[in-house]
């Protein structure tokens, strides 16, 4: 989107009014307000929440990091709606073209000014299946140990450019619109480092890349088809940052206002708000600000929709190939076919059925993937073995061979590793197109 575009503040059109008088009447006569109509209640309520002096460091490591609100990839919305924010796996059209460009929306704004809330807040009003958020905090760089030490000391500074891996963003970004998968590491705020596991992403019909430098390097804005800017009051940042800091990153007072003052508030005033300019539109208020997320979501609608985006496209290629009928008949020699066992149907069924929910369609797929692998495991080569029984008999069984089995999965191979892993104890999956980071 080129045209800039300020989104309806308080002095906005009508719906905006409307919206804030019923926020401030909510507010009237319960709590006292502030400008964001988050009200004072709320902002002292977190540190209720945390005894002072504060817990010790590392008792409190709930996992805060680049994937912790999305874990394992499953966001539960606010209205208890789940999405899968992975993307979408590599899918290839007749002539092996991986499918359209996603649709990517740049979030930047201070931190704790909502950028996440605002990014699953259009997520959960877009309603479309493939979508991802990538966010900056997976591109901290990893420290040293001076540094680490600095960090424990609230003495490093998070905020300025030089924390940020900004080639590996870019490269990663530009992989993610070319649909290809990535492995993109998570953070975590806690231990100020990368968890051994890394995530894997994909492209996906909308990708939203957000973070405090977002608007940044001008060849990753390129890169964005709609650059937001979340306009929060700075002290209301501080407030929720404290919050936040100290219930989810294991931070404690003195530390967050320490950091705060000393390179949040600078940086945000040398390199954070200047991001301001490169936006197309920006949200006052963050995540409660409906009108304007509301507005964003239409637009991105309309866009995708010129893009050629067909929700129903995916039914009606499932109906042509229920339509051509089981390919048995003609199927190769060495293709076996899972019996049709009730179970089996029984979870066909639910996986096919158009009302079933995305996250029992994948517990399901998970189950009947299960019975695949265990009837694969028939075909592994097995030597016998003699074994002795407690009562000191000797009897004949067979042990799965010594010798490495390789296992070529051509499609949704990922889908089986959960299955996979339960089944076969020494088993390692390869991704080989994967790029390494
Ligand atoms: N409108 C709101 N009212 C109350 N708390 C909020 C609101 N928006 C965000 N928060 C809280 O503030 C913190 C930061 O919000 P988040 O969306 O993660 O911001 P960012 O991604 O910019 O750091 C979180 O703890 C979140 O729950
Ligand atoms: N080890 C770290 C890394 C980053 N920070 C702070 O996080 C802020 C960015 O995250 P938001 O969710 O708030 O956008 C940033 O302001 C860093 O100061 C940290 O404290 N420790």
């Amino acid at each position: 989107m080129k045209s800039s575009m300020k989104t309806p503040d308080k002095d906005g059109e009508k719906k905006a009014d409307k919206d804030l008088t019923k926020q401030v009447k909510i507010s009237e006569g319960v709590e006292q307000s502030n400008s964001s109509g988050s009200s004072v209640h709320e902002l002292i309520n977190g540190f209720n929440r945390s005894p002072s002096p504060p817990a010790p460091r590392k008792r409190l490591r709930t996992v805060s990091g680049s994937g912790s609100k999305a874990e394992h990839h499953l966001l539960t919305t606010k209205s208890g709606r789940k999405i899968y924010t992975k993307g979408r796996p590599p899918w290839y059209d007749k002539k092996g073209n991986t499918l359209k460009q996603p649709y990517v929306i740049g979030i930047c704004g201070g931190s704790a000014s909502g950028k996440t809330t605002v990014a699953e807040k259009i997520i959960e009003k877009l309603e479309i299946p493939w979508v991802t958020i990538l966010s900056m905090d997976s591109f901290y760089k990893v420290l040293n140990d001076e540094e680490h030490k600095q960090a424990e000391e609230s003495n490093y500074n998070f905020d300025h450019p030089n924390a940020f891996d900004f080639d590996l963003l870019q490269e990663t970004l530009a992989r993610l619109r070319e649909g290809k998968s990535c492995e993109v590491p998570v953070y975590d705020f806690t231990t100020h480092a990368r968890d051994h596991n890394p995530k894997i992403m994909y492209g996906a019909d909308v990708l939203i890349f957000e973070g405090i430098l977002a608007f940044h390097r001008p060849e990753i804005n390129k890169m964005m088809d709609m650059k937001v800017f979340v306009d929060t009051d700075g002290d209301l940042r501080l407030s929720r940052r404290l919050n936040r800091d100290i219930n989810e990153r294991a931070r404690d007072l003195n530390g967050v206002l320490e950091q705060y003052f000393r390179f949040v508030k600078p940086a945000f005033e040398s390199y954070i708000a200047p991001g301001m300019k490169a936006a197309d539109i920006i949200v006052p208020r963050g995540g409660e600000n409906d009108v304007a997320i509301n507005l964003i979501v239409k637009q991105v609608m309309t866009q995708l929709i010129k893009r050629g985006y067909d929700q129903s496209a995916s039914a009606k290629y499932r109906q042509e190939l229920i339509c051509r009928g089981p390919m048995v008949d003609d199927a190769p020699q060495n293709l076996i076919l899972i019996e049709q066992t009730p179970q089996v149907r029984g979870l066909h069924t639910f996986i096919r059925d158009r009302r079933t929910k995305r996250d029992d369609i994948i517990f399901y797929s998970e189950r009947l993937t299960r019975i695949l692998i265990e009837e694969a495991m028939n075909f592994m080569p097995y030597t016998e073995k003699e074994i002795e029984l407690s009562n000191r008999q000797k009897e004949i069984g067979l042990r799965k061979n010594t010798q490495i089995c390789g296992v070529a999965i051509m499609r949704a191979g990922e889908t089986m590793e959960n299955s996979l892993r339960a089944i076969v104890k020494d088993c390692k999956v390869l991704f080989p197109k994967i790029k390494r980071i």
